[in-house]
């Protein structure tokens, strides 16, 4: 497994504010990584010390073994801001070719790097266009295309979905999804169940401090769990549920919503639990293999 991101008891103040409090982690190549936390966390504290912009105050950080900033980064990691914005007065592909030449790329490799990267995100059709003739999602996909000139190992998106409509907001995750063998990507959000369902390893910060988790685990420390959402209230359901044939633990983790520790056995867990709920007349809006993330970060009952 490639370590791309090691960081050892990482701190940032500024001044009197702490914005880092002592944080350790490693990023592997793979799979997408969430950054989550609400809002004044340290998220963009933790993109401008990986992308360089800021020393930290304390701790070690090194991004494919080099100091973040460090020359030998250069094109290797990419960072894409929340509010990065495309100039409305030239084409796409006369964008993307001169981000390629800031990139020191000759004018060959850059014609071919934007056809490239624009065929990656599925908008070769557009490269004539303007930016004004877009939607915004496919803007948003364009600024993706940008990060991925020259093939960096490393692409950082912050709140890449943010102020898109679902439909478009579904469509980067999965544009995201798709493109995992490229890169390695690194999401921020404060939205846990939108990341949830793209990234393995969630990172997350509050008031500076960090906490790590699985996302769709359904397995810790050899514990099997699934988690159950109902339609509608009904009674008793902990009660029927802890009552269950290999069922050791359950809670209501919100209302609705119940957490389910069991044995695992040669018999299939959830299709029991779907035909029990159905004996007993409940409908289930969800079921989930595993504890949902918004449950591992904030209830720490199991
Ligand atoms: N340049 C700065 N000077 C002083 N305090 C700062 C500075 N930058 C950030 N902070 C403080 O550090 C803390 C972490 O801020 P940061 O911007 O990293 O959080 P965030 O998780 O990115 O928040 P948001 O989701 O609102 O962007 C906050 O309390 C913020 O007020």
């Amino acid at each position: 497994m490639t370590v791309l991101i090691q960081a050892q008891g990482l701190s940032k103040n500024y001044g009197a504010k702490r914005a880092l409090d002592n944080v350790s982690f490693e990023v592997n190549k793979g799979a997408p990584v969430a950054l989550v936390g609400p809002n004044g966390a340290g998220k963009t504290t933790l993109f401008s010390l990986l992308c360089g912009y800021i020393l930290p105050s304390s701790g070690k950080l090194s991004v494919m073994g080099y100091t973040p900033g460090s020359a030998a980064l250069f094109g290797k990691l990419t960072a894409l801001p929340q509010d990065a914005q495309l100039d409305p007065r030239f084409s796409i592909a006369h964008q993307l070719n001169f981000y390629g030449q800031l990139q020191g790329l000759s004018g060959a490799v850059r014609k071919k790097e934007t056809a490239r990267v624009l065929e990656l995100v599925g908008l070769s059709e557009v490269a004539k266009q303007r930016p004004d003739d877009l939607s915004h999602g496919m803007r948003k996909r364009v600024t993706i295309a940008q990060a991925l000139i020259s093939s960096p190992e490393i692409v950082m998106l912050d709140e890449a979905t943010a102020g898109l409509d679902p439909i478009h907001a579904r469509e980067v995750r999965e544009l995201v999804s798709s493109l995992s063998n490229e890169a390695t990507f690194i999401l921020s959000s404060h939205d846990l169940t939108e990341l949830e369902r793209l990234c393995s390893q969630v990172l997350h910060l509050d008031k500076g401090v960090l906490s790590e988790h699985q996302a769709r685990s359904s397995t810790q420390d050899n514990k099997h769990f699934i988690t159950l959402q109902l339609n509608q209230h009904y009674d008793d359901v902990e009660a029927k549920l802890a009552g269950l044939a290999h069922v050791h633990h359950v809670y209501m983790s919100q209302a609705k919503e119940y957490v389910i520790e069991f044995e695992k056995t040669a018999e299939p867990f959830d299709i029991n639990l779907l035909q029990f709920c159905y004996q007993q007349g409940w409908q289930y809006r969800q079921l989930v293999n595993g504890h949902t993330l918004e449950n591992q970060i904030f209830h720490k009952e199991s």
